[in-house]
């Protein structure tokens, strides 16, 4: 199976955010032949203040309803259909009342949604420039573990600042995971010491693939511009990067070979070694 993870530079318009996808991943089809094409993070609107924010967010149709949903939705559901592959659609911003969650997306080949994910951990923190970002006067957190399956692989799902989290990506594999998403905007200043070591450090000790496609450039926030770091990339359950974007927009695609992922875990059967349960809280040491 072949993945593709395209790298966007959206901006607020959510019109031409959306044309930059379709063509975008487009261009990924016709030259690499993937079975999954996988966005970056809220491509759908990064930039811009709340009110536009709000205005770009979707309300999801019912689980399994069959109902049409917003033009980044049927937009995603268009280009699964379209090309017979799964679509990984990154994470747009879902509308629940006058809140959000930043929300992953997988559309199989036929159009049917089969899976909705909400980021768990949002990015309140203040960056080594001095910058405050705070997520959660934005978004609300998600509360579940998500896993689905596309074709033959099992899939993980998790979004940007959840990598920090390894717990999050341990029970996707605990639940049987092969291949985990990543999509991402990642800050410029965070990203150029913590990304790939961060999504290499993933794909190692979970022992899964990790298709991570990411926004790259600059970004216009009411506050000044936001930059961030690009660097998409897939890497093997080794931890070898087998993909990865240069700057500027475009994709990398990658074979995701479960011959691989199985002699891996046969060779190094670290989730059979553990000791400790995930939740292991240790006594403080006394004098
Ligand atoms: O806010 C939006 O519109 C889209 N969402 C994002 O850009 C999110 C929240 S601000 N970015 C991250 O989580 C970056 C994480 C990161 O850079 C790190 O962990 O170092």
């Amino acid at each position: 199976m072949r993945v593709s993870v395209v790298q966007m530079n959206p901006g607020a318009d959510k019109a031409a955010n959306i044309a930059q996808a379709e063509r975008l991943s487009t261009a990924a089809i016709e030259a690499d032949r993937p079975d999954i094409v996988a966005l970056p993070e809220i491509w759908t609107c990064l930039g811009g203040d709340r009110a536009t924010k709000l205005a770009a967010a979707e309300l999801l149709p019912e689980p399994g309803s069959n109902a049409r949903g917003g033009e980044a939705y049927e937009a995603l559901r268009a280009m699964a259909v379209a090309n017979r592959i799964h679509v990984h659609g990154g994470s747009i911003g879902e509308r629940v009342g006058d809140r959000l969650r930043n929300t992953s997306l997988l559309f199989a080949p036929d159009g049917r949604e089969v899976a909705r994910y909400s980021k768990l951990h949002l990015f309140d923190i203040t960056a080594p420039d001095g910058t405050g970002y705070r997520e959660s006067s934005t978004y609300d957190a998600g509360s579940a573990v998500v896993t689905a399956r596309a074709g033959d692989t099992a899939c993980g799902l998790a979004i940007c600042y959840d990598v920090r989290f390894p717990e999050l990506f341990l029970s996707l594999r605990q639940a049987g995971a092969e291949l985990i998403f990543l999509p991402a905007a990642f800050t410029l200043q965070t990203g150029k010491d913590h990304w790939e070591v961060l999504v290499r450090a993933r794909a190692i000790e979970t022992q899964c693939w990790i298709a991570a496609p990411a926004t790259w450039g600059q970004h216009m926030e009411p506050k000044g511009p936001r930059h961030t770091f690009g660097h998409s990339l897939i890497c093997d359950p080794w931890g070898h990067v087998v993909a990865k974007c240069s700057d500027g927009t475009g994709w990398a695609t990658a074979r995701i070979d479960p011959a691989i992922t199985a002699r891996v875990r046969a060779d190094m059967p670290v989730l059979e070694h553990r000791r400790l349960p995930l939740d292991h809280r240790p006594a403080a040491p006394t004098a």
